[in-house]
């Protein structure tokens, strides 16, 4: 059975309030981290929904707040293409937040997608494993995973009906994703489990029924990967634009905030 967990979702009525939701988000978790351990490790998801949450980090008033000289930033996932590739995660954050902040080079921790897809997770595990001084088979603890969800249910690049769902030994694989006919790298569900904070940035019509079965619906995450995520922490936050939220319960107080118990 699942872990239970207490999910708190926020609901903005436009995409530019989502972002500035989670651009606040992402500064406060970062600043916290940086107070209680002298640095923040943070996992960031690609798709095109982050784009402007990283536009207003890269900008006032946000910059300036956020200690980039202690941030360490993984990727969730990456596609298996060049890193100037039009499909590349690691590409849309360089342009939108990379090449307009002073995070150190050597504080960035990009996927290597131009590789062979097992090489690069194998790689991509590695450099976490010395990020996070693990030892023996350590879950590695970020500060903040954000994530986000397609509109097929699938979270990171866990899709659905994929060997990468069932593997919980791992903390980084290379996923074959046969109804995209390609590859991807991605962090495994443990380890996206064990983040301190786990919040999802979810924007659109499009996903509204499919957010409404992953929360609403019955338990099966092989059809429904994002219901793999129950934290450790027993909190998930979800940033919702009105209209991913349409088919949820209508929060009851004012500042657009509800909460559902899963079992
Ligand atoms: O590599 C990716 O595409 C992402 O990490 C993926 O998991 C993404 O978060 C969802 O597909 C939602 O994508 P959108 O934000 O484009 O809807």
């Amino acid at each position: 059975m699942p872990r239970p967990v207490t999910v708190t979702y926020r609901i903005s009525s436009t995409p530019a309030e989502v972002a500035a939701a989670a651009a606040q988000l992402f500064t406060t978790a970062v600043i916290e981290a940086v107070k209680a351990r002298g640095v923040a490790r943070v996992a960031i998801s690609g798709g095109t929904t982050p784009k402007a949450m990283f536009a207003l980090l890269a900008a006032e008033p946000f910059a300036s707040q956020i200690p980039w000289d202690k941030l360490d930033l993984f990727w969730v996932d990456e596609r298996c293409v060049p890193p100037d590739h039009a499909d590349s995660n690691y590409r849309m954050t360089r342009e939108a937040l990379l090449s307009k902040v002073p995070l150190p080079a050597d504080r960035i921790h990009r996927m290597e997608g131009e590789l062979d897809p097992e090489v690069a997770a194998a790689r991509y595990e590695s450099t976490i494993r010395n990020a996070f001084r693990l030892e023996g088979a350590e879950t590695p603890t970020f500060d903040l995973i954000l994530l986000g969800m397609g509109d097929d249910g699938h979270t990171a690049s866990l899709f659905p009906h994929t060997e990468g769902l069932n593997d919980l030994t791992h903390i980084v694989i290379a996923n074959h994703v046969p109804q995209k006919d390609t590859w991807r790298i991605t962090l495994t569900s443990p380890v996206i489990n064990q983040g301190r904070e786990v919040a999802f940035l979810i924007e659109g019509a499009a996903k509204a029924q499919v957010l409404h079965d992953v929360l609403l619906g019955p338990f099966q995450p092989d059809t429904y990967p994002s219901q793999i995520i129950r934290p450790a922490s027993g909190q998930l936050t979800l940033l919702l634009d009105s209209a991913a939220a349409a088919n949820l319960p209508e929060p009851a107080n004012a500042d657009q905030t509800g909460t559902l118990e899963l079992r």
